[in-house]
């Protein structure tokens, strides 16, 4: 494609550091919270203001900050080149000791904007790497993963524990409930549970395929106790796997949509934990709570678009088209245009888009693509694109700029995946008038209404896929049905605040529990 703007910089401008109890206002103004809530540690391996791979880093960024009102929220995560390049400032506020093969680190504290605190993993040998934060330049993992997640996960527990007083106290701020996230952060609970800590700990599982696997002679560098290792413990396959681990030692699982929380009792989805996943269930312990996006989402105000516009107005929305096809070099069209703004992987059901290519080109459509991943999808991508120059534009990269403009220029979002948790780009493109062409699993079938919202397939056959976009087709021939499904896509908004309920009543539930002693007789009761 012609070259897109480079990947912005999500740099902030600096501010100084706030005092712990107050809160910067979206309007930049400093307000003190009337009520300071209890404190909540949130772990994540991402955060979109820092680094974002893939929807974690958005939810990351939002969730904390929706929860912010109702209590002291704050984020651990690792300290990698982007978070210490960054303009923020890092002070440090404690020291904290390894184990086994884990080393010692300090750990920081910065202030984000919406008085959000964020405490960094400050750990140059373990993340001040080029590359992603699972992969190196080259798309290899980073062979010592297991000990860089073991890192973030001990550092959750060792901020936890009261005996822990003297490792870490900021102001004698401690969380008295742990929110996790995906396999990264699995340990935690492990680690809390092994020294006598019943914190309660809700784990959320963004994406089950990554479990974070590997090999038995790892347990000793990680300080995991032999007896841990049964079939009961973090014993899978006769693996050590991080993600069991945070199923079997949190109090609450939850995952990001109530159909992929029922899709993963089964074997279809389970990836080999839906046993665990099923008596979870059984016991009330597992639930399915949809992700939300953030005010950002927004094309009335987004400063990213070529022209800012409403439901109605059209004529505003083709600018974003027209700017779309300019920036991939597409001919002039009066045909839909299609988009894919995906991670590149199996997941994601590539392999049908592109097999669907050809047939959207002969119908009069045209494609946009901007993603990055698997090598070999990319190469397919590229090959596409030069069959079909003038039609077919792809972009390998991530720019969250780009995708923006490509949500608000394109007609169609196509999302076959082959599972998917929740997925934010179908909301994301809802919100900005394209109408998702998605399989109808996970979240994708919580949030798209067949025929009103977006069109929806039932099998993950390429036929049944077709049909779909054949759907999509005759509704663009159709200005008044299509712009009415536009109207409706547009005006669902699937906000935080919608979802923070639920995590609310989860979280009292599990602090009452605690605080009335029943946590720890009620997990033992569900191992
Ligand atoms: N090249 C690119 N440039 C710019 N932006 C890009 C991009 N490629 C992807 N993105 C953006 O990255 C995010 C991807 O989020 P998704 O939720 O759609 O999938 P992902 O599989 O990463 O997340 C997992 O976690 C999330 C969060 O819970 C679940 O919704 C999901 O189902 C699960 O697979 C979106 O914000 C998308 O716009």
């Amino acid at each position: 494609m012609s070259n897109p703007a480079a990947v912005e910089s999500s740099r902030p401008s600096v501010i100084p550091p706030l005092p712990s109890a107050a809160m910067r206002t979206p309007s930049g103004l400093y307000s003190v919270p009337l009520e300071p809530g209890k404190p909540i540690l949130f772990v994540t391996s991402e955060l979109a203001d820092f680094v974002k791979v893939g929807g974690l880093g958005d939810v990351s960024a939002a969730l904390p900050r929706a929860l912010l009102r109702y209590y002291d929220m704050r984020v651990l995560m690792p300290a990698y080149r982007e978070v210490v390049e960054s303009l923020w400032p890092i002070e440090i506020v404690a020291h904290l000791p390894g184990l086994a093969e884990i080393p010692a680190c300090d750990l920081g504290r910065v202030y984000l904007p919406e008085g959000l605190i964020v405490y960094v993993l400050v750990c140059p040998e373990l993340f001040e790497r080029p590359g992603s934060p699972y992969l190196d330049e080259h798309g290899r993992e980073w062979p010592d993963n297991h000990i860089r997640f073991a890192r973030l996960s001990l550092a959750a527990a060792q901020m936890t524990s009261l005996e822990g007083d003297d490792v870490f106290s900021d102001n004698g701020w401690h969380p008295e409930l742990l929110h996790l996230n995906d396999w990264q952060t699995g340990l935690t609970p492990a680690y809390l549970r092994w020294e006598g800590d019943e914190t309660p700990c809700v784990y959320t599982i963004h994406n089950l395929a990554y479990q974070g696997v590997y090999g038995v002679d790892r347990l000793a560098s990680l300080g995991i106790p032999e007896h841990a290792f049964t079939e009961e413990g973090l014993s899978f396959y006769n693996q050590l796997s991080f993600m069991k681990a945070g199923i079997v030692y949190s109090d609450h699982i939850t995952t990001v949509s109530e159909t992929y929380a029922r899709e993963i009792t089964t074997p279809e989805f389970g990836c080999g934990l839906e046993g665990l996943l099923s008596s979870c269930a059984e016991q009330g312990r597992l639930s399915g709570i949809t992700n939300g996006i953030d005010d950002s989402w927004d094309p009335k105000t987004d400063a990213y678009l070529a022209c800012a516009f409403a439901t109605n107005d059209w004529a505003g929305k083709r600018v974003n088209t027209e700017h779309v096809r300019r920036m991939f070099r597409l001919a002039v069209s009066h045909g839909p245009l299609f988009a894919v703004v995906s991670r590149l992987v199996h997941q994601k059901g590539l392999d049908m888009t592109i097999a669907a290519a050809e047939s959207i080109v002969r119908a009069g459509g045209q494609l946009v693509v901007i993603g990055c991943g698997e090598p070999a999808i990319e190469e397919a991508l590229r090959n596409l694109e030069a069959r079909f120059p003038g039609a077919i534009g792809v972009y390998i990269g991530f720019s969250e700029r780009e995708a923006r403009c490509i949500f608000a220029g394109s007609d169609f979002l196509l999302m076959p995946s082959r599972f998917e948790p929740c997925g934010l780009s179908q909301m994301y493109a809802q919100r900005f008038g394209s109408l998702p062409v998605a399989h109808r699993t996970g979240g994708l079938a919580d949030t798209i209404e067949d025929g009103v919202t977006g069109f929806l397939f039932n099998e993950l056959h390429q036929s049944d896929f077709q049909h779909a976009i054949d759907r999509a087709f005759r509704v663009y021939g159709c200005t008044e049905l299509f712009y009415a499904m536009r109207r409706a896509a547009m005006a669902i908004y699937y906000q935080w605040r919608l979802s923070v309920t639920p995590y609310r009543r989860l979280y009292h539930q599990l602090m009452d529990l605690e605080s009335a002693g029943n946590a720890g007789s009620i997990r033992r009761a569900a191992q």
